[in-house]
């Protein structure tokens, strides 16, 4: 779709029902919690590493535009995601969230609200549209047409500002072709407005925005609340401008509640504890700084927000949460269908074969796109096989010297298969798991979904690669020259590439980053290759390593080549060899001089085929254990 259709499309007549994950039921949710409190555990999950949030009550309301406020560590993020059941596995929640005065679980709110982070996460390939169109897929229920979607992508691509833009890549930062950091938070926004949740949740929106590009969001923000919307935001340092579209504040100081209510009733009560704020100062400044923890005079500042936050439990503002709070539990109490929340039941996945074919078609446009991936490995392939066919112009033919050429030709077709692809994926797992696991938790796609599509979308180039580089070398090196052979080499080829990227995919996600999977690949990497044929007879192999054979598909693909070239030859010459020398005229003593044996041939196929599936296996398994411990 191009931004002129986009844009000129026609406007759809009938009002649209976007059945997303949150739209069936359009009353409003009144979120509130008591006796919250967040702690961080240590490593070993078992003890308590710090408290993040103490104890703490509010109230948020429909068609509020609620901030947290605070200094820098006050806890306004840990208490935000708390409320959005979205902590991470190392944070404890202790306490009581309702909407709408019942209870609610983390399904309720992977469906019904949004979370807009602080640090963006994009890929940078895609294109502003192309990225929304991926997100509503995988979002909105699959009753919902396209033709709604586009509706929908268009007019919040329009309110915020980001229609004229639709085509440009998000980028990195090394492309021309690259959005702002501002655009990039307009977009966080838009793709968490897609679903137009109930309760929306934003993690300092307004960071790294100029004053109008932010004044812009939060107006966004107050008619989006405007609609019947829960919005509850995280900001720092707000203008003055900005701290009144705020229709109520939270601040925030240690993990406690200083304040809650809206900004007139904060600066009575700052006044009533013997702060007050002077006429020319930006409120929220005021507010912030008499909280904040000053470095250099830590334990004085400390006994300010502490005696700030005992008084505000006292205080007429805390005594209208607590009425607020009995409010809605009574009203939960009272009318039942007010506690109907669970509606998620309504809500229709897209089908997980659709979402497969969105995985793999954003990770397509990932791998195509790259340049410095996919350009760059190309031409190297091509100068690689061309320089090492070169070396071997001339030189394999049927006498002594040819079994070593050709055996030479075998041990470059399969080690640059091999190792490239094992050490390019490394980076796959560790580069992306931070967006995959944003995805995951939001509950757009499984685990086993992401591998799968992962892996299918790496298959064409692994494909590609292979006939690329085996046939330029088989041309060039003057291997056996029927079509068996070729097309057999071929597919031996592809499938030694395969494994070995499962090989990589393994370690990328059996660690943490790409040097501490380096330090275990390489030794794995030289015994692999040390036991490949040409260094030393497989019957001399040292009984400590000789296990090696059931595993190196590196040995099996050298086997197996070794055999398409030997099998039935038998005719080699012995004319140029020293008669001391003992002279191999049959394919099959070559086959033997190597300890590898014809029989084997379909053997090697299948355990290739094996060892490829196991790697997934336990790379999958570990990638399931890294995404519940992170
Ligand atoms: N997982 C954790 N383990 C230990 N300490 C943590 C953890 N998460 C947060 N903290 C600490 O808890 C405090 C509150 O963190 P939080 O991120 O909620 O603050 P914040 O008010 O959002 O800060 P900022 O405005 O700088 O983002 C900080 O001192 C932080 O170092």
């Amino acid at each position: 779709m191009t931004n002129d259709q986009l844009i000129d499309m026609t406007v759809i007549k009938k009002p649209l029902i976007l059945k997303s994950s949150s739209s069936k039921d359009s009353s409003g949710a009144t979120l509130f919690w008591r006796n919250l409190s967040v702690y961080a555990m240590d490593r070993d999950r078992k003890t308590i590493n710090k408290q993040l949030i103490n104890n703490v009550r509010g109230v948020i309301k429909p068609g509020d535009l609620t901030a947290i406020l605070g200094g820098s560590g006050s806890g306004k993020t840990s208490l935000m995601t708390a409320l959005a059941l979205r902590t991470g596995p190392g944070i404890v929640v202790h306490g009581d969230i309702r909407v709408n005065g019942v209870p609610v679980g983390s399904s309720y709110m992977k469906y019904h609200s949004g979370f807009m982070h602080q640090e963006d996460m994009f890929i940078g390939t895609m294109t502003v549209l192309e990225h929304l169109w991926f997100m509503a897929r995988m979002k909105f229920d699959r009753r919902v047409r396209n033709r709604e979607i586009r509706g929908k992508i268009e007019s919040l691509l329009r309110d915020v500002g980001l229609i004229y833009r639709c085509n440009v890549r998000i980028g990195n930062n090394d492309d021309g072709k690259i959005l702002s950091g501002g655009e990039k938070k307009r977009l966080a926004f838009a793709t968490e407005l897609l679903t137009d949740p109930k309760i929306l949740f934003l993690d300092e929106p307004t960071t790294g925005q100029d004053a109008h590009s932010a004044s812009v969001l939060i107006s966004e923000l107050t008619s989006f609340a405007a609609k019947g919307r829960t919005v509850l935001c995280t900001i720092h340092q707000p203008s003055s401008a900005i701290f009144d579209c705020f229709r109520r504040i939270i601040l925030v100081a240690d993990g406690r509640i200083a304040f809650a209510g809206t900004s007139e009733q904060a600066i009575r009560f700052f006044a009533s504890q013997g702060y007050k704020c002077p006429q020319t100062y930006n409120p929220a400044d005021f507010l912030v700084a008499t909280l904040a923890i000053a470095p250099r005079d830590e334990d004085s500042s400390r006994r300010t927000a502490q005696r700030i936050c005992d008084a505000f439990l006292t205080s007429e503002a805390c005594k209208e949460v607590d009425v607020n709070i009995q409010l809605e539990l009574h009203i939960a109490k009272t009318y039942h269908w007010r506690n109907d929340i669970s509606c998620t039941n309504e809500f229709k996945q897209l089908q997980c074969w659709l979402k497969l074919f969105w995985m793999v078609h954003r990770g397509f446009m990932q791998v195509l796109r790259d340049p410095s991936l996919q350009l760059i490995r190309m031409f190297q392939k091509l100068c690689l096989a061309t320089m090492a066919g070169l070396c071997f112009v001339g030189a394999v033919n049927l006498d002594q010297l040819g079994i070593q050429a050709v055996q030479g030709v075998i041990f470059i077709l399969v080690s640059e298969n091999a190792f490239f692809p094992m050490y390019a994926t490394l980076s796959l797992i560790p580069q992306e798991l931070p967006l995959f696991l944003r995805e995951y938790r939001a509950g757009m796609y499984s685990i086993y979904l992401y591998y799968f599509a992962r892996i299918l979308s790496l298959i064409p180039g692994l494909i590609l690669e292979p006939i690329l580089f085996t046939t330029i070398v088989y041309w060039l090196s003057g291997l056996r020259a029927t079509t068996d052979a070729v097309v057999l080499t071929i597919m031996i080829i592809i499938v030694t590439m395969n494994v070995s990227t499962a090989c990589g995919c393994f370690f990328s996600v059996a660690f943490d980053s790409v040097p501490l999977a380096m330090a275990y690949l390489v030794p794995f990497d030289y015994i692999l290759m040390v036991s490949m044929g040409p260094f030393i007879k497989l019957s001399t192999l040292s009984i400590y390593v000789r296990w090696i054979r059931y595993i190196s598909w590196l040995l099996q693909s050298t086997e197996a080549l070794s055999i398409i070239q030997w099998r039935g030859v038998h005719n080699i010459s012995c004319e140029s060899v020293n008669e001391d020398l003992p002279c191999m005229t049959d394919g099959s003593v070559v086959l033997e001089y190597y300890d590898f044996d014809e029989n084997n041939f379909w053997m090697n196929i299948i355990s290739m085929s094996i060892i490829y599936i196991a790697f997934h296996i336990f790379g999958y398994v570990l990638l399931r254990r890294r995404c519940k411990s992170i």
